[in-house]
Protein backbone atom coordinates (compact mmCIF):
# COMPACT_ATOMS: atom_id res chain seq x y z
CA UNK A 1 0.00 0.00 0.00
CA UNK A 2 1.58 3.32 -0.73
CA UNK A 3 1.73 6.25 2.11
CA UNK A 4 -1.57 8.96 1.78
CA UNK A 5 0.45 12.10 1.23
CA UNK A 6 -2.32 14.57 2.97
CA UNK A 7 -1.95 12.75 6.16
CA UNK A 8 -1.31 15.26 8.42
CA UNK A 9 -3.69 18.22 8.19
CA UNK A 10 -6.89 15.26 7.69
CA UNK A 11 -6.21 13.36 10.83
CA UNK A 12 -6.11 15.78 12.94
CA UNK A 13 -9.53 16.27 12.39
CA UNK A 14 -10.38 12.73 12.87
CA UNK A 15 -13.50 11.36 14.75
CA UNK A 16 -15.01 14.80 15.50
CA UNK A 17 -18.74 14.58 15.96
CA UNK A 18 -21.10 14.59 13.28
CA UNK A 19 -23.11 17.79 12.62
CA UNK A 20 -25.97 16.98 11.48
CA UNK A 21 -28.31 15.36 14.16
CA UNK A 22 -28.81 12.12 13.52
CA UNK A 23 -32.35 10.72 12.23
CA UNK A 24 -33.81 7.90 13.86
CA UNK A 25 -34.17 5.33 11.40
CA UNK A 26 -33.18 4.83 7.88
CA UNK A 27 -35.46 5.55 5.36
CA UNK A 28 -36.33 2.13 3.80
CA UNK A 29 -39.77 2.36 3.98
CA UNK A 30 -41.58 3.11 -0.26
CA UNK A 31 -42.95 6.29 1.34
CA UNK A 32 -39.51 6.93 2.89
CA UNK A 33 -37.59 6.43 -0.15
CA UNK A 34 -39.19 8.74 -2.68
CA UNK A 35 -41.19 11.40 -0.77
CA UNK A 36 -42.21 13.93 -3.23
CA UNK A 37 -39.26 16.21 -3.10
CA UNK A 38 -36.80 13.30 -3.32
CA UNK A 39 -38.36 11.84 -6.20
CA UNK A 40 -38.29 14.96 -7.97
CA UNK A 41 -34.40 15.19 -7.39
CA UNK A 42 -34.37 11.90 -8.13
CA UNK A 43 -35.15 12.38 -11.42
CA UNK A 44 -38.30 10.62 -11.34
CA UNK A 45 -40.25 12.20 -13.58
CA UNK A 46 -43.92 11.41 -12.93
CA UNK A 47 -44.28 10.31 -16.52
CA UNK A 48 -45.32 7.36 -17.83
CA UNK A 49 -43.95 5.08 -21.05
CA UNK A 50 -46.11 6.62 -23.87
CA UNK A 51 -47.65 2.80 -24.77
CA UNK A 52 -49.19 2.67 -21.64
CA UNK A 53 -52.88 3.01 -22.29
CA UNK A 54 -52.47 0.02 -25.21
CA UNK A 55 -51.01 -2.27 -22.71
CA UNK A 56 -52.36 -4.80 -20.72
CA UNK A 57 -53.39 -3.77 -17.28
CA UNK A 58 -51.06 -4.82 -14.47
CA UNK A 59 -53.72 -7.11 -13.05
CA UNK A 60 -53.30 -9.46 -15.71
CA UNK A 61 -49.56 -10.31 -15.48
CA UNK A 62 -49.58 -13.93 -14.76
CA UNK A 63 -48.75 -15.45 -11.35
CA UNK A 64 -49.75 -17.64 -8.56
CA UNK A 65 -53.28 -16.98 -7.71
CA UNK A 66 -53.62 -15.74 -3.94
CA UNK A 67 -56.58 -17.53 -2.05
CA UNK A 68 -59.11 -15.30 0.22
CA UNK A 69 -57.50 -14.64 3.52
CA UNK A 70 -54.32 -16.42 3.45
CA UNK A 71 -52.72 -15.06 0.01
CA UNK A 72 -50.19 -17.18 -1.41
CA UNK A 73 -48.39 -18.20 1.80
CA UNK A 74 -50.39 -21.19 1.58
CA UNK A 75 -48.33 -22.60 -1.40
CA UNK A 76 -45.00 -22.39 0.00
CA UNK A 77 -46.52 -24.89 2.71
CA UNK A 78 -48.88 -27.06 2.09
CA UNK A 79 -49.38 -26.21 -1.67
CA UNK A 80 -47.86 -26.56 -5.33
CA UNK A 81 -44.42 -24.75 -4.39
CA UNK A 82 -43.86 -26.98 -1.15
CA UNK A 83 -41.31 -28.85 -2.65
CA UNK A 84 -39.38 -26.65 -4.94
CA UNK A 85 -35.93 -25.10 -3.27
CA UNK A 86 -35.36 -21.66 -3.39
CA UNK A 87 -32.89 -22.35 -6.28
CA UNK A 88 -35.10 -24.08 -8.50
CA UNK A 89 -38.14 -21.22 -7.41
CA UNK A 90 -36.64 -18.75 -10.77
CA UNK A 91 -36.80 -21.29 -13.44
CA UNK A 92 -40.16 -23.36 -11.97
CA UNK A 93 -41.97 -19.13 -12.30
CA UNK A 94 -40.09 -18.77 -15.77
CA UNK A 95 -41.23 -22.33 -17.26
CA UNK A 96 -44.89 -21.41 -15.27
CA UNK A 97 -45.47 -17.84 -16.03
CA UNK A 98 -43.42 -16.58 -19.22
CA UNK A 99 -40.75 -13.60 -19.04
CA UNK A 100 -43.19 -11.63 -16.63
CA UNK A 101 -45.04 -12.75 -13.75
CA UNK A 102 -46.17 -11.36 -10.01
CA UNK A 103 -46.00 -12.48 -6.69
CA UNK A 104 -48.36 -11.15 -4.75
CA UNK A 105 -49.82 -11.39 -0.95
CA UNK A 106 -47.28 -12.83 0.93
CA UNK A 107 -47.11 -11.59 4.70
CA UNK A 108 -45.10 -8.64 5.46
CA UNK A 109 -43.47 -9.02 2.16
CA UNK A 110 -43.74 -6.36 -0.60
CA UNK A 111 -45.54 -7.91 -4.03
CA UNK A 112 -42.61 -8.54 -6.26
CA UNK A 113 -42.76 -8.89 -10.48
CA UNK A 114 -40.34 -11.28 -11.56
CA UNK A 115 -38.91 -10.21 -15.19
CA UNK A 116 -36.76 -12.55 -17.30
CA UNK A 117 -36.01 -10.72 -20.59
CA UNK A 118 -33.23 -8.30 -21.25
CA UNK A 119 -35.20 -5.45 -22.89
CA UNK A 120 -37.30 -4.84 -19.85
CA UNK A 121 -34.12 -5.25 -17.72
CA UNK A 122 -32.89 -2.38 -19.53
CA UNK A 123 -36.34 -0.27 -19.61
CA UNK A 124 -36.04 -0.43 -15.95
CA UNK A 125 -32.08 0.17 -15.25
CA UNK A 126 -32.49 3.07 -17.65
CA UNK A 127 -34.89 4.30 -16.19
CA UNK A 128 -34.14 4.06 -12.27
CA UNK A 129 -33.14 8.06 -11.66
CA UNK A 130 -29.93 9.43 -9.94
CA UNK A 131 -31.11 7.40 -6.57
CA UNK A 132 -32.38 4.44 -7.57
CA UNK A 133 -34.24 2.81 -4.94
CA UNK A 134 -33.70 -1.49 -4.35
CA UNK A 135 -36.00 -2.42 -1.42
CA UNK A 136 -34.99 -5.18 0.93
CA UNK A 137 -32.86 -6.79 3.57
CA UNK A 138 -35.44 -4.50 5.47
CA UNK A 139 -34.95 -6.92 8.80
CA UNK A 140 -31.28 -5.18 8.15
CA UNK A 141 -32.17 -1.66 8.15
CA UNK A 142 -34.21 -2.36 11.13
CA UNK A 143 -31.73 -3.96 13.52
CA UNK A 144 -29.73 -0.62 12.59
CA UNK A 145 -32.42 1.43 13.96
CA UNK A 146 -32.62 -0.19 17.32
CA UNK A 147 -28.87 1.65 17.83
CA UNK A 148 -28.26 4.85 16.57
CA UNK A 149 -26.45 5.75 18.60
CA UNK A 150 -23.53 3.91 16.75
CA UNK A 151 -24.72 4.83 13.61
CA UNK A 152 -25.51 8.76 13.78
CA UNK A 153 -27.32 8.33 11.11
CA UNK A 154 -24.55 6.72 8.92
CA UNK A 155 -26.65 4.17 7.89
CA UNK A 156 -24.50 2.26 5.29
CA UNK A 157 -25.66 1.93 1.76
CA UNK A 158 -26.80 -2.00 1.69
CA UNK A 159 -30.51 -0.94 3.30
CA UNK A 160 -31.29 2.59 3.02
CA UNK A 161 -32.99 4.35 -0.20
CA UNK A 162 -33.15 8.11 -0.95
CA UNK A 163 -31.42 10.57 0.60
CA UNK A 164 -29.63 8.81 2.96
CA UNK A 165 -28.22 6.56 0.28
CA UNK A 166 -26.93 9.01 -1.82
CA UNK A 167 -25.16 10.92 0.87
CA UNK A 168 -23.46 7.74 2.24
CA UNK A 169 -23.06 7.04 -1.02
CA UNK A 170 -21.22 10.08 -2.20
CA UNK A 171 -19.23 10.38 0.61
CA UNK A 172 -17.70 6.78 -0.14
CA UNK A 173 -17.40 6.63 -4.00
CA UNK A 174 -14.18 7.88 -4.71
CA UNK A 175 -12.39 5.58 -2.20
CA UNK A 176 -14.02 2.66 -3.21
CA UNK A 177 -14.82 2.98 -6.52
CA UNK A 178 -11.80 4.50 -8.14
CA UNK A 179 -9.50 1.54 -9.71
CA UNK A 180 -6.21 3.56 -8.78
CA UNK A 181 -7.34 3.16 -5.16
CA UNK A 182 -8.18 -0.60 -5.16
CA UNK A 183 -4.65 -0.99 -6.55
CA UNK A 184 -3.25 0.46 -3.74
CA UNK A 185 -3.66 -2.78 -2.03
CA UNK A 186 -2.50 -5.03 -4.75
CA UNK A 187 0.64 -5.83 -2.48
CA UNK A 188 -1.15 -6.73 0.35
CA UNK A 189 -3.52 -9.26 -1.43
CA UNK A 190 -0.65 -11.18 -2.68
CA UNK A 191 0.97 -11.60 0.66
CA UNK A 192 -2.54 -12.88 1.84
CA UNK A 193 -2.96 -14.99 -1.70
CA UNK A 194 0.78 -16.23 -1.22
CA UNK A 195 0.00 -17.65 2.10
CA UNK A 196 -3.88 -19.68 0.67
CA UNK A 197 -1.10 -20.69 -2.22
CA UNK A 198 1.60 -22.46 0.97
CA UNK A 199 -1.43 -23.64 2.08
CA UNK A 200 -2.86 -25.61 -0.20
CA UNK A 201 0.35 -27.08 -0.50
CA UNK A 202 0.34 -28.04 3.18
CA UNK A 203 -3.71 -29.44 3.33
CA UNK A 204 -4.24 -31.12 0.29
CA UNK A 205 -4.10 -35.25 0.46
CA UNK A 206 -1.05 -38.03 -0.67
CA UNK A 207 -2.99 -37.61 -4.29
CA UNK A 208 -3.28 -33.70 -4.19
CA UNK A 209 -6.72 -33.23 -3.62
CA UNK A 210 -7.97 -30.41 -0.99
CA UNK A 211 -9.79 -31.49 1.82
CA UNK A 212 -13.85 -31.21 1.72
CA UNK A 213 -14.16 -28.30 3.42
CA UNK A 214 -11.83 -26.19 1.38
CA UNK A 215 -14.39 -23.72 0.73
CA UNK A 216 -13.82 -22.66 4.50
CA UNK A 217 -9.92 -21.87 3.11
CA UNK A 218 -11.45 -19.76 0.51
CA UNK A 219 -13.60 -17.52 3.56
CA UNK A 220 -10.60 -17.48 5.52
CA UNK A 221 -8.68 -15.59 2.47
CA UNK A 222 -11.60 -13.68 1.84
CA UNK A 223 -11.83 -12.70 5.43
CA UNK A 224 -7.76 -12.03 5.31
CA UNK A 225 -8.04 -10.05 2.21
CA UNK A 226 -11.21 -7.81 3.03
CA UNK A 227 -10.13 -7.40 6.97
CA UNK A 228 -6.50 -5.82 5.54
CA UNK A 229 -7.97 -3.89 2.71
CA UNK A 230 -10.93 -2.36 5.30
CA UNK A 231 -8.81 -1.85 8.79
CA UNK A 232 -5.22 -2.97 8.24
CA UNK A 233 -5.62 -5.50 10.29
CA UNK A 234 -4.47 -8.89 10.18
CA UNK A 235 -6.74 -11.58 11.65
CA UNK A 236 -4.03 -14.88 10.76
CA UNK A 237 -7.03 -16.70 9.41
CA UNK A 238 -4.49 -18.60 7.13
CA UNK A 239 -2.16 -19.37 9.80
CA UNK A 240 -1.49 -23.31 9.69
CA UNK A 241 -2.20 -23.58 14.00
CA UNK A 242 -5.83 -21.86 13.78
CA UNK A 243 -8.00 -24.29 16.03
CA UNK A 244 -11.17 -24.73 14.80
CA UNK A 245 -12.89 -22.84 17.41
CA UNK A 246 -10.96 -19.97 17.17
CA UNK A 247 -12.77 -16.37 17.01
CA UNK A 248 -11.65 -15.83 13.30
CA UNK A 249 -13.16 -19.27 12.60
CA UNK A 250 -16.47 -18.25 14.50
CA UNK A 251 -16.25 -14.96 12.56
CA UNK A 252 -16.63 -16.72 9.29
CA UNK A 253 -19.67 -19.37 10.84
CA UNK A 254 -21.43 -16.14 11.89
CA UNK A 255 -21.23 -13.85 8.68
CA UNK A 256 -22.60 -17.36 6.88
CA UNK A 257 -25.34 -17.45 9.45
CA UNK A 258 -26.32 -13.69 8.98
CA UNK A 259 -27.06 -14.16 5.28
CA UNK A 260 -29.10 -17.11 6.25
CA UNK A 261 -30.90 -15.22 8.11
CA UNK A 262 -31.09 -12.45 5.88
CA UNK A 263 -32.29 -14.97 2.97
CA UNK A 264 -35.68 -15.88 5.45
CA UNK A 265 -36.40 -13.40 6.66
CA UNK A 266 -36.04 -10.75 3.58
CA UNK A 267 -36.52 -13.21 0.61
CA UNK A 268 -38.17 -15.96 1.90
CA UNK A 269 -41.79 -15.52 3.01
CA UNK A 270 -41.69 -14.17 6.91
CA UNK A 271 -43.98 -12.94 9.48
CA UNK A 272 -40.38 -11.41 11.40
CA UNK A 273 -42.26 -7.73 10.92
CA UNK A 274 -45.10 -9.29 13.49
CA UNK A 275 -43.41 -11.10 15.58
CA UNK A 276 -39.96 -11.91 16.23
CA UNK A 277 -39.79 -15.44 14.51
CA UNK A 278 -36.12 -17.96 15.10
CA UNK A 279 -34.35 -16.34 12.24
CA UNK A 280 -35.12 -13.21 13.35
CA UNK A 281 -33.78 -14.24 16.71
CA UNK A 282 -30.85 -15.63 15.39
CA UNK A 283 -30.29 -13.04 13.05
CA UNK A 284 -30.08 -10.75 16.42
CA UNK A 285 -27.82 -12.76 18.48
CA UNK A 286 -25.53 -13.22 15.33
CA UNK A 287 -25.53 -9.77 14.83
CA UNK A 288 -25.27 -8.66 18.17
CA UNK A 289 -21.75 -11.01 18.46
CA UNK A 290 -20.35 -10.04 14.81
CA UNK A 291 -21.15 -6.38 15.41
CA UNK A 292 -19.35 -6.22 18.73
CA UNK A 293 -16.42 -8.08 17.14
CA UNK A 294 -15.72 -5.64 14.07
CA UNK A 295 -16.51 -2.32 16.33
CA UNK A 296 -13.96 -3.67 18.58
CA UNK A 297 -11.47 -4.44 15.71
CA UNK A 298 -12.44 -0.92 14.26
CA UNK A 299 -11.69 1.18 17.43
CA UNK A 300 -8.68 -0.84 17.64
CA UNK A 301 -7.22 0.58 14.20
CA UNK A 302 -8.47 4.50 15.50
CA UNK A 303 -6.48 4.68 18.79
CA UNK A 304 -3.39 2.68 16.80
CA UNK A 305 -3.81 5.50 14.34
CA UNK A 306 -3.90 7.88 16.57
CA UNK A 307 -0.78 6.81 18.41
CA UNK A 308 0.87 7.46 15.55
CA UNK A 309 3.69 10.08 14.98
CA UNK A 310 3.64 12.53 11.86
CA UNK A 311 6.24 10.24 10.29
CA UNK A 312 4.80 7.14 10.93
CA UNK A 313 1.85 8.56 9.21
CA UNK A 314 3.53 9.81 6.47
CA UNK A 315 5.30 6.10 6.10
CA UNK A 316 1.90 4.17 7.18
CA UNK A 317 -0.12 2.33 4.48
CA UNK A 318 -3.87 3.61 5.05
CA UNK A 319 -6.69 1.30 4.96
CA UNK A 320 -10.27 2.14 3.52
CA UNK A 321 -11.33 2.84 7.32
CA UNK A 322 -8.34 5.71 7.44
CA UNK A 323 -8.86 6.78 3.67
CA UNK A 324 -12.69 7.11 4.66
CA UNK A 325 -11.97 8.87 7.66
CA UNK A 326 -9.56 11.44 6.10
CA UNK A 327 -12.13 12.57 3.20
CA UNK A 328 -15.56 12.66 5.51
CA UNK A 329 -16.39 15.33 8.50
CA UNK A 330 -18.27 12.26 9.95
CA UNK A 331 -16.35 8.90 11.06
CA UNK A 332 -19.41 7.20 11.35
CA UNK A 333 -19.54 7.16 7.58
CA UNK A 334 -15.65 5.15 7.83
CA UNK A 335 -16.96 3.09 10.77
CA UNK A 336 -20.47 1.96 8.84
CA UNK A 337 -18.55 1.16 5.47
CA UNK A 338 -15.79 -0.80 7.28
CA UNK A 339 -18.40 -2.90 9.15
CA UNK A 340 -20.07 -3.15 5.58
CA UNK A 341 -17.15 -4.29 3.77
CA UNK A 342 -16.52 -7.07 6.06
CA UNK A 343 -20.28 -8.60 6.23
CA UNK A 344 -20.43 -8.57 2.14
CA UNK A 345 -16.68 -8.65 1.46
CA UNK A 346 -16.12 -12.84 2.52
CA UNK A 347 -18.71 -15.02 1.29
CA UNK A 348 -19.50 -13.07 -2.37
CA UNK A 349 -15.34 -12.97 -3.31
CA UNK A 350 -14.99 -16.60 -2.20
CA UNK A 351 -18.23 -18.01 -3.67
CA UNK A 352 -17.11 -16.23 -7.07
CA UNK A 353 -13.18 -17.24 -6.90
CA UNK A 354 -14.80 -21.35 -6.38
CA UNK A 355 -16.72 -21.20 -9.03
CA UNK A 356 -13.97 -19.36 -11.19
CA UNK A 357 -11.68 -22.60 -10.21
CA UNK A 358 -14.39 -25.08 -10.93
CA UNK A 359 -15.50 -24.48 -14.26
CA UNK A 360 -11.18 -23.75 -15.43
CA UNK A 361 -10.84 -27.73 -13.71
CA UNK A 362 -13.83 -28.50 -15.71
CA UNK A 363 -12.40 -27.04 -18.92
CA UNK A 364 -8.76 -27.72 -18.76
CA UNK A 365 -8.39 -26.75 -22.48
CA UNK A 366 -9.56 -23.50 -21.13
CA UNK A 367 -6.98 -23.70 -18.25
CA UNK A 368 -4.18 -24.41 -20.83
CA UNK A 369 -5.09 -21.25 -22.76
CA UNK A 370 -4.89 -19.76 -19.22
CA UNK A 371 -1.96 -20.78 -18.09
CA UNK A 372 -0.18 -19.82 -20.89
CA UNK A 373 -1.30 -16.24 -20.68
CA UNK A 374 -0.11 -16.43 -17.07
CA UNK A 375 3.40 -18.64 -17.76
CA UNK A 376 4.22 -15.29 -19.88
CA UNK A 377 3.37 -12.80 -17.57
CA UNK A 378 5.12 -14.27 -14.33
CA UNK A 379 8.08 -16.44 -16.05
CA UNK A 380 8.96 -16.60 -12.20
CA UNK A 381 5.63 -18.50 -10.33
CA UNK A 382 6.78 -17.05 -7.27
CA UNK A 383 7.21 -13.70 -8.51
CA UNK A 384 4.88 -10.78 -6.86
CA UNK A 385 1.37 -9.98 -8.56
CA UNK A 386 1.27 -6.37 -9.66
CA UNK A 387 -0.84 -3.69 -11.07
CA UNK A 388 0.72 -3.74 -13.80
CA UNK A 389 1.18 -7.35 -14.22
CA UNK A 390 -2.99 -7.70 -13.14
CA UNK A 391 -3.57 -5.12 -16.60
CA UNK A 392 -2.23 -7.74 -18.79
CA UNK A 393 -4.05 -10.85 -17.66
CA UNK A 394 -6.96 -10.22 -20.01
CA UNK A 395 -7.80 -13.58 -20.38
CA UNK A 396 -8.08 -14.15 -16.83
CA UNK A 397 -10.41 -11.23 -16.22
CA UNK A 398 -12.38 -12.77 -19.59
CA UNK A 399 -12.20 -16.48 -17.34
CA UNK A 400 -13.89 -14.74 -14.66
CA UNK A 401 -16.34 -13.00 -16.18
CA UNK A 402 -17.93 -16.40 -18.05
CA UNK A 403 -17.65 -17.74 -14.59
CA UNK A 404 -19.63 -15.50 -13.10
CA UNK A 405 -22.30 -15.62 -16.06
CA UNK A 406 -22.63 -19.08 -15.91
CA UNK A 407 -22.53 -19.66 -12.46
CA UNK A 408 -23.82 -16.45 -10.91
CA UNK A 409 -23.94 -15.88 -7.46
CA UNK A 410 -26.61 -13.39 -7.23
CA UNK A 411 -30.41 -14.09 -8.57
CA UNK A 412 -30.34 -10.88 -10.42
CA UNK A 413 -31.01 -6.88 -9.72
CA UNK A 414 -33.82 -5.57 -8.30
CA UNK A 415 -35.14 -1.60 -8.54
CA UNK A 416 -38.64 0.22 -7.49
CA UNK A 417 -39.78 1.57 -10.62
CA UNK A 418 -39.94 5.26 -10.71
CA UNK A 419 -42.06 5.93 -13.55
CA UNK A 420 -45.59 4.18 -14.82
CA UNK A 421 -43.17 1.43 -17.16
CA UNK A 422 -44.36 -0.78 -19.86
CA UNK A 423 -42.69 -4.34 -19.25
CA UNK A 424 -42.95 -6.95 -21.93
CA UNK A 425 -46.49 -5.61 -22.49
CA UNK A 426 -47.73 -4.73 -19.21
CA UNK A 427 -48.44 -2.10 -17.47
CA UNK A 428 -46.02 -2.01 -14.29
CA UNK A 429 -47.01 1.34 -11.99
CA UNK A 430 -44.40 3.69 -10.39
CA UNK A 431 -43.79 2.08 -6.74
CA UNK A 432 -43.73 -1.41 -8.19
CA UNK A 433 -40.60 -3.73 -6.86
CA UNK A 434 -39.17 -5.72 -10.04
CA UNK A 435 -36.14 -8.06 -10.00
CA UNK A 436 -34.73 -8.81 -12.75
CA UNK A 437 -33.79 -12.36 -12.87
CA UNK A 438 -30.40 -12.21 -14.60
CA UNK A 439 -29.56 -15.66 -13.18
CA UNK A 440 -32.06 -16.81 -15.86
CA UNK A 441 -31.22 -14.65 -18.57
CA UNK A 442 -27.93 -15.60 -18.60
CA UNK A 443 -28.69 -19.71 -19.72
CA UNK A 444 -30.97 -18.30 -22.38
CA UNK A 445 -29.24 -19.20 -26.27
CA UNK A 446 -30.88 -16.00 -27.38
CA UNK A 447 -28.90 -14.01 -24.89
CA UNK A 448 -25.86 -15.94 -25.27
CA UNK A 449 -24.65 -18.40 -27.91
CA UNK A 450 -24.21 -21.83 -26.82
CA UNK A 451 -25.28 -20.55 -23.47
CA UNK A 452 -24.24 -23.70 -20.76
CA UNK A 453 -21.00 -23.71 -22.17
CA UNK A 454 -17.93 -21.99 -20.98
CA UNK A 455 -16.26 -20.06 -23.30
CA UNK A 456 -14.48 -17.19 -21.83
CA UNK A 457 -13.61 -16.15 -24.93
CA UNK A 458 -16.99 -14.61 -25.75
CA UNK A 459 -15.56 -11.68 -23.87
CA UNK A 460 -12.61 -11.00 -25.88
CA UNK A 461 -12.58 -9.38 -29.54
CA UNK A 462 -11.81 -13.05 -30.82
CA UNK A 463 -14.83 -14.26 -29.59
CA UNK A 464 -17.22 -12.59 -31.86
CA UNK A 465 -19.55 -15.53 -32.80
CA UNK A 466 -20.35 -16.58 -28.93
CA UNK A 467 -20.56 -12.88 -28.36
CA UNK A 468 -23.64 -12.01 -25.50
CA UNK A 469 -26.53 -10.23 -27.97
CA UNK A 470 -27.39 -8.23 -25.41
CA UNK A 471 -26.02 -6.24 -22.22
CA UNK A 472 -28.89 -6.06 -19.84
CA UNK A 473 -28.70 -9.81 -20.20
CA UNK A 474 -26.34 -10.36 -17.32
CA UNK A 475 -24.78 -7.79 -14.85
CA UNK A 476 -22.94 -9.43 -12.19
CA UNK A 477 -21.59 -6.57 -10.16
CA UNK A 478 -25.41 -4.28 -11.17
CA UNK A 479 -25.51 -1.41 -12.84
CA UNK A 480 -25.79 2.83 -12.76
CA UNK A 481 -24.82 4.58 -9.65
CA UNK A 482 -26.40 1.56 -7.56
CA UNK A 483 -23.74 -0.81 -8.63
CA UNK A 484 -21.47 -2.61 -6.19
CA UNK A 485 -19.37 -0.64 -4.39
CA UNK A 486 -17.08 -3.20 -3.33
CA UNK A 487 -16.70 -4.23 -7.22
CA UNK A 488 -12.76 -3.17 -7.46
CA UNK A 489 -11.73 -4.63 -4.33
CA UNK A 490 -13.50 -7.92 -5.13
CA UNK A 491 -12.07 -8.18 -8.61
CA UNK A 492 -8.54 -7.20 -7.36
CA UNK A 493 -8.63 -10.34 -4.90
CA UNK A 494 -9.79 -12.52 -7.22
CA UNK A 495 -7.47 -12.24 -10.11
CA UNK A 496 -4.47 -11.49 -7.66
CA UNK A 497 -5.63 -15.10 -5.85
CA UNK A 498 -6.70 -16.66 -9.23
CA UNK A 499 -3.57 -15.97 -10.82
CA UNK A 500 -0.77 -17.50 -8.40
CA UNK A 501 -3.52 -20.36 -8.20
CA UNK A 502 -3.32 -21.31 -11.56
CA UNK A 503 0.39 -19.99 -12.18
CA UNK A 504 1.00 -22.81 -9.26
CA UNK A 505 -1.12 -25.68 -9.65
CA UNK A 506 -2.59 -27.42 -12.50
CA UNK A 507 -5.94 -27.70 -11.36
CA UNK A 508 -8.54 -30.73 -11.88
CA UNK A 509 -12.16 -31.77 -10.56
CA UNK A 510 -12.42 -35.54 -8.30
CA UNK A 511 -15.58 -34.93 -7.32
CA UNK A 512 -19.28 -35.40 -8.56
CA UNK A 513 -20.76 -32.30 -9.99
CA UNK A 514 -20.46 -29.26 -8.19
CA UNK A 515 -24.11 -28.46 -5.46
CA UNK A 516 -24.75 -24.77 -4.91
CA UNK A 517 -27.79 -23.10 -3.12
CA UNK A 518 -29.51 -20.23 -2.90
CA UNK A 519 -29.28 -18.95 0.59
CA UNK A 520 -29.51 -14.51 -0.58
CA UNK A 521 -26.15 -15.87 -2.63
CA UNK A 522 -25.82 -18.82 -4.87
CA UNK A 523 -23.25 -20.84 -2.41
CA UNK A 524 -20.99 -23.65 -2.75
CA UNK A 525 -23.17 -26.31 -1.35
CA UNK A 526 -21.22 -29.49 -2.04
CA UNK A 527 -17.11 -30.55 -1.19
CA UNK A 528 -15.12 -28.88 -3.58
CA UNK A 529 -12.72 -31.57 -4.63
CA UNK A 530 -9.85 -29.97 -6.16
CA UNK A 531 -6.66 -31.82 -7.40
CA UNK A 532 -3.98 -28.86 -6.87
CA UNK A 533 -0.59 -30.44 -8.79
CA UNK A 534 2.34 -28.40 -8.99
CA UNK A 535 3.10 -27.27 -12.19
CA UNK A 536 6.84 -28.09 -13.27
C1 LIG B 1 -17.73 -11.25 -6.62
C2 LIG B 1 -18.05 -10.44 -5.66
C3 LIG B 1 -19.26 -9.55 -5.63
C4 LIG B 1 -20.38 -9.53 -6.40
C5 LIG B 1 -20.72 -10.45 -7.57
C6 LIG B 1 -21.22 -8.46 -5.92
C7 LIG B 1 -22.45 -8.11 -6.48
C8 LIG B 1 -23.22 -7.04 -6.05
C9 LIG B 1 -24.45 -6.63 -6.66
C10 LIG B 1 -25.10 -7.28 -7.84
C11 LIG B 1 -24.92 -5.57 -5.96
C12 LIG B 1 -26.22 -4.80 -6.24
C13 LIG B 1 -25.90 -3.71 -7.24
C14 LIG B 1 -27.09 -2.98 -7.80
O1 LIG B 1 -28.15 -2.97 -7.17
O2 LIG B 1 -26.97 -2.41 -8.90
C15 LIG B 1 -23.98 -5.28 -4.91
C16 LIG B 1 -24.10 -4.25 -3.99
C17 LIG B 1 -23.21 -4.03 -2.96
N1 LIG B 1 -22.03 -4.69 -2.74
FE1 LIG B 1 -21.26 -6.20 -3.85
N2 LIG B 1 -20.61 -7.86 -4.86
C18 LIG B 1 -19.39 -8.48 -4.66
C19 LIG B 1 -18.44 -8.16 -3.71
C20 LIG B 1 -18.56 -7.17 -2.78
C21 LIG B 1 -17.56 -6.83 -1.80
C22 LIG B 1 -16.18 -7.48 -1.68
C23 LIG B 1 -18.08 -5.81 -1.04
C24 LIG B 1 -17.42 -5.06 0.08
C25 LIG B 1 -16.22 -4.56 -0.01
C26 LIG B 1 -19.41 -5.51 -1.55
C27 LIG B 1 -20.25 -4.55 -1.03
C28 LIG B 1 -21.46 -4.18 -1.59
C29 LIG B 1 -22.32 -3.14 -1.05
C30 LIG B 1 -22.07 -2.33 0.23
C31 LIG B 1 -23.41 -3.03 -1.93
C32 LIG B 1 -24.59 -2.05 -1.82
C33 LIG B 1 -24.29 -0.88 -2.77
C34 LIG B 1 -25.37 0.21 -2.79
O3 LIG B 1 -26.53 -0.12 -2.55
O4 LIG B 1 -25.03 1.37 -3.05
N3 LIG B 1 -19.66 -6.36 -2.61
N4 LIG B 1 -22.94 -6.21 -4.99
Amino acid sequence: MAPLQTAGAGLRALWPRPRARPRARPRSTLAAALPRDDAAAAGAAPERDADWDSARPFSEIPGPRPAPLVGNMWRFILGDLRTVTPSELPRRFFNDYGPIMKLTNLPGRRDLVFCFDADASEKLLRNEGIWPTRMGLESLGYYRSLTPEKFEGAWGLVSTQGKDWATFRSAVNQTMMQPRNAKLYVGAIDTVSQQLINRMRLIRDEKNVMPDDFYNELSKWALESIMYIALDKRLGCLDNNLKPDSQVQRIITTVHAIFDCLFHLDVQPSVWKYVPTPAYRRMKKNMDWFYGIVFGFIEEAMQRLQRMSAEERDAHEYSVLERLLLRNENPRIAVTMALDMVTAGVDTTSNTSAVVMYQLARNPDKQRRLQQELDSVFPDPDSPVTADKLEQLRYLRACIREAMRVSPIIIGNQRMAVKDLVLCGYQVPRGTDVLCVHSEMVKEERYFPRALEFHPERWLPEGEHLKGTHPFAHMPFGFGPRTCVGRRFAQLEMETFLSKAFRNFNIGWTGAPLKRELRLLYSVASPLKFECVDRV
